[in-house]
């Protein structure tokens, strides 16, 4: 490819990309993370609570350290002064094991609640992320067709797998360390509030020495410096308040980064999916280098929107970081000139370091955790835009189901178009009445884009007709009565053939109900396909690849074939099912289909003329008119008219 050429093309995939992430950004949903999670918080509330309470206790535990500290040293202190002789100790052996024994215990204690928040978080996690998931497997299958005509399946999959994952990690990230972070913080707080802070206060004696004061009992004498322990606490909560309003000001910009970096993600997941898809295309247009560097060119777009980000969530936590460790020193700086001032005990200094220290560490959480947030709240829109989509298809899951098809199709003044909202839109078919008999064999022949396979896809109930009813069993209307009954009766073959990675047994018996491996076996047999399967060193239990990568298209199409021997169907829909094959194998699988269309009710479209000689009736369609000609094949032949022209045009082969 030469540069110029590689140059535009690099441009305009870039622009695809920027272009589907701006269509998306239009009117992505406003769903935010909590209101989307709202329902597990409430479904999960004993695990919740639990995870509070061991939060509570894990920072409990944190923040009275430095309270502790602060008594031990005043005790150290008060037998500093006591002591007698320099060898006496400042404070006893025993109370020194003591102590170390009751910090060590509190280590313990907050490893364990720690250890029990994250097992509790986590099962909350997967929980959640799995009732996600399920829910919107659940809303994609139930969705109309409608909804997949402009999607990459590659978008969609990012939402259902990675989407869902980080919600669910964040489901539990996100409230364990606001809430880890909230009683942190407060908590040192409140502890620096409540630390003692005694002056010893100091005299010149006679020979000009300075030496603790002692009052007329012979006990020192101390100042109560707990006003200035506040006014210390105040200034570093000033500043620690004063960085989190940065940062919850940073986050609505770093939000919108980020949900346009997940929108590059999913869109490159979606042009990777669907190239794999067509990897059989690439290996036969000779376009593997292109590919590569098509590749290659859309990452270079991921990796320009990603380091914004990047960028915008470095400068905040470096700004971030920076500003928190330095507390220590300002505290410092500012500690020591209380103690010039005789305000402060120096000991004390001790304690407000480990308060510094312990809350620091919550809030950089806390500045990390918003980076997460942006991400888990543009999960949250991108999969509540699919529980926003709305089906116009209802199942009738809770209606009676149908015990058989006894009766014939009706369609009775049917209208369709695509795109009912759009009143330019011609329609496709207009006013079209037809009744099909039961157990009778019918195929509509057409030039292309006329609407054969629409009629295959409205029996099948993908879409409803715009005005018009479609009755089967003779009156039942198809858009009252419950959808898997009927398609329960109805099998449907078409020209590429839906194949899923599974052995030949899962392939087979995909659809129907309660079938013995032996059943499949005859099956198979029936579709001409058992000796080909037998022949396989692993036979029915071959996993064949996601497509069927090991059949040919003949034998892909007989596997379906043996599906329809399995359900036995009353209604068969053939879509154009032997028009990929060529016309030995087509012959062969004729043979097959016409068994199979023995005694059902059978619409074929057909591309072919020669697939339909042995159908009762043949309906001719034409553009912008509809039916024109019905009659058998040797009628219509005869007769002038759009099929003998179709006929004469050599569509027979
Ligand atoms: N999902 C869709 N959304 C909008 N228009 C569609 C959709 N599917 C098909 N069409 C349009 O509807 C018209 C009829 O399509 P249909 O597939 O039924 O034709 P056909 O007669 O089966 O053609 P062919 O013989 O080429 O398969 C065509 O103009 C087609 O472009």
């Amino acid at each position: 490819m030469s540069t110029t050429k590689a140059q535009a093309s690099t441009n305009s995939h870039e622009e695809t990309l920027a272009a589907n992430t701006h269509e998306k950004d239009k009117k992505p949903s406003k769903m935010g993370f909590f209101k989307l999670l709202s329902i597990y918080y409430k479904q999960y509330w004993f695990r919740w609570l639990l995870l509070i309470i061991f939060v509570m206790l894990t920072a409990g535990i944190t923040v009275a350290l430095p309270k502790l500290t602060n008594i031990v040293m005043t005790e150290l202190q008060t037998g500093l002064l006591a002591r007698t002789s320099l060898t006496d100790p400042a404070m006893p052996w025993m109370t020194l094991i003591y102590w170390a024994i009751g910090f060590a215990g509190s280590f313990i204690v907050s490893g364990i609640f720690l250890y029990l928040q994250n097992w509790v978080g986590g099962s909350i996690s997967r929980k959640i992320e799995i009732d996600i998931r399920l829910k919107v497997l659940n809303k994609l299958i139930d969705l109309d067709m409608n909804y997949y005509h402009d999607k990459k399946m590659g978008d969609i999959l990012t939402r259902l797998i990675s989407d869902t994952q980080i919600l669910g990690d964040q489901a539990y990230q996100v409230p364990q360390n606001f809430l880890n972070a909230f009683f942190t913080f407060f908590g040192a707080i409140a502890i620096m509030f409540t630390l003692d802070n005694r002056i010893l206060q100091y005299t010149i004696d006679s020979s000009g020495q300075i030496i603790p004061q002692i009052d007329e009992n012979g006990n020192y004498v101390f100042k109560d410096g707990t006003g200035t322990v506040a006014e210390l606490s105040g200034i570093i909560l000033g500043v620690s308040f004063g960085i989190l309003l940065l940062t919850a000001f940073c986050f609505t910009f770093i939000r919108r980064l980020m949900y346009k970096q997940r929108q590059v993600v999913s869109n490159v997941n979606g042009d990777v999916n669907d190239r794999l898809n067509a990897i059989r295309l690439i290996k036969s247009s000779g376009t593997s280098q292109y590919e590569k560097e098509r590749f290659t060119d859309i990452h270079k777009n991921y990796y320009k929107v990603s380091m914004q980000a990047i960028r915008a969530q470095s400068l905040l936590i470096a700004f971030v970081i920076t500003t928190l460790t330095s507390m220590n020193t300002i505290a410092l700086i500012v500690g020591i000139v209380f103690v010039n001032q005789q305000k402060l005990d120096p000991t004390v200094m001790l304690s407000i370091s480990m308060s510094i220290n312990s809350l620091i560490f919550p809030i950089i959480q806390v500045v990390r955790l918003l980076g997460n947030l942006a991400q888990a709240s543009t999960s949250s829109m991108r999969v509540a835009d699919i529980f926003e989509q709305t089906s116009k298809i209802d199942v009738h899951e809770d209606r009676q189901g149908l015990s058989d098809i006894s009766g014939n199709i009706v369609f009775e003044n049917v209208y369709f178009k695509y795109d009912n909202d759009d009143e330019k839109e011609p329609y496709i078919l207009e006013n079209f009445n037809f009744k099909f008999t039961q157990g009778k064999s019918y195929a509509f022949v057409g030039e292309t884009g006329v609407g054969k396979s629409t009629i295959a896809k409205l029996l099948l109930r993908y879409y409803d007709p715009s005005k018009g009813t479609i009755y089967v069993n003779n009156d039942k209307n198809l858009k009252e009565i419950n959808l898997k009954s009927y398609l329960d009766h109805v099998g449907y073959v078409e020209q590429e053939p839906q194949l899923l990675y599974g052995t030949f047994y899962d392939n087979i018996g995909y659809g129907a109900m309660n079938v013995s491996k032996a059943d499949i076996e005859v099956a198979a047999k029936k579709a001409e396909l058992y000796d080909f399967i037998s022949s396989l060193p692993e036979g029915f239990d071959t996993v064949l690849g996601e497509r069927g990568f090991i059949l040919s298209g003949g034998q892909k199409q007989r596997l379906v074939i043996a599906r329809m021997f399995l359900r036995n169907p009353e209604i068969l829909i053939l879509d154009e099912a032997t028009s990929a094959l060529d016309n030995i194998v087509e012959k062969e699988i004729q043979v097959e289909l016409d068994k199979l269309m023995k005694g059902r009710t059978t619409i074929v479209i057909a591309h072919r003329l020669s697939t339909i000689k042995n159908v009762d009736q043949i309906l001719v369609l034409e553009k912008g008119k509809g039916v024109c000609q019905t009659g058998t094949f040797e009628e219509l032949k005869k007769v002038d008219g759009r099929f003998k022209k179709l006929y004469e045009a050599g569509l027979m082969n």
